[in-house]
C-alpha cells in the first residue's frame, strides 16, 4: 500500500450531493419558483418556505409550488406542464446566477484529490442543469463523473443513481463514501451499502439534520475528509 492508499484509509471513492452540500443554490431555484408563481397570477412565495421544497427533484420542486406547501397534492397534468416550462426555461437562463460555494467545499475536494480518491457528484437535479452549473463554479474538474436525478430510473433516496456512480469510479458501495445534506442522500446511500456523512448547512426538507441515518455529522466538505481519514469503511482493516 502507498502513502496515499493509507492515507485514504481504505476509502476507493467519494460522491457527493450537489444542491446543498456543495453549491447553495436557493436563491436561484426560488427565482425560478417564484416565476413560475407569477406566470400563473399566484402570490410568491418566501425564499425559506421553498427552501425546504428543495431535495427531490425538479419536477417535484414544481409541484411543491404550485401547491404552496411540501405536501404536493395532486396537479393538473396541463398546468403542471405550463408550470414546468416556465420553471425550466427561466433556471436554464438563470441557473448559477446567485450559486454560491460553501466554505470548506474547495480545500475538501482539493484534498480528496490530493488522496487520490475519485469523486463524483450524485444530485436529483436534472443532469443538463447540473453538468453547466458544475462548469461554471469551476467544480466539475474534480468530478470523474456526474450522475443527475435523470440519469437512472429511479433517484435518490433510491440507492440506483449511488451505485452507477460506485460503478462509473471503480469504488466499490462499502468503501464509498457519500457526503450530503438531506435525508435522500441518507437512505440512498445507506441503501447502497455505502457510507454516508451530512453537512448541516443545506436543505433538509426543513427537518434538522441531527434526525438523518448517517454515520457522521461534518461541519463541512473539508471535515468530511478529515472524518474519512479517521473512520474507516465498515470498521474493516485496511487492504
Ligand atoms: O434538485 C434537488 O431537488 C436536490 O438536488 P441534490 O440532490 O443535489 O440535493
Ligand atoms: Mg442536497
Amino acid at each position: 500500500m502507498n502513502a496515499s492508499e493509507k492515507a485514504a484509509n481504505g476509502w476507493q471513492g467519494v460522491l457527493l450531493d450537489l444542491d446543498g452540500t456543495l453549491l447553495d443554490t436557493l436563491p436561484d431555484l426560488a427565482a425560478s419558483a417564484n416565476q413560475v408563481r407569477a406566470a400563473l397570477d399566484m402570490p410568491l412565495l418566501d425564499e425559506q418556505l421553498i427552501r425546504t421544497f428543495v431535495g427531490k427533484g425538479a419536477d417535484n420542486l414544481i409541484k411543491r409550488t404550485l401547491a404552496g406547501s411540501l405536501e404536493a397534492r395532486e396537479t393538473d397534468p396541463t398546468l403542471f406542464e405550463k408550470a414546468r416550462a416556465v420553471f425550466f426555461e427561466h433556471y436554464r437562463a438563470t441557473n448559477g446566477d446567485k450559486a454560491l460555494i460553501y466554505p470548506g467545499v474547495l480545500e475538501g475536494l482539493q484534498a480528496l484529490k490530493d488522496l487520490g480518491i475519485p469523486m463524483a457528484v450524485v444530485t436529483n437535479k436534472p443532469y443538463d442543469f447540473s453538468v453547466p452549473l458544475l462548469e461554471r463554479t469551476n467544480l466539475m474538474q474534480f468530478m470523474q463523473t456526474v450522475i443527475g436525478g435523470d440519469t437512472c430510473t429511479r433517484r435518490k433516496p433510491d440507492p440506483e443513481p449511488i451505485l452507477q456512480a460506485c460503478e462509473q469510479l471503480n469504488s466499490r458501495p462499502t468503501a464509498t463514501l457519500t457526503i450530503g445534506d438531506s435525508i435522500n442522500d441518507a437512505l440512498a446511500a445507506k441503501a447502497a451499502g455505502c457510507g454516508v456523512v451530512a453537512v448541516p448547512y443545506g436543505y433538509n426538507e426543513g427537518n434538522p439534520v441531527t434526525d438523518l441515518p448517517v454515520d457522521g455529522i461534518v461541519e463541512s466538505v473539508f471535515e468530511a475528509v478529515v472524518w474519512l481519514q479517521n473512520n474507516r469503511p465498515d470498521n474493516r482493516p485496511n487492504e
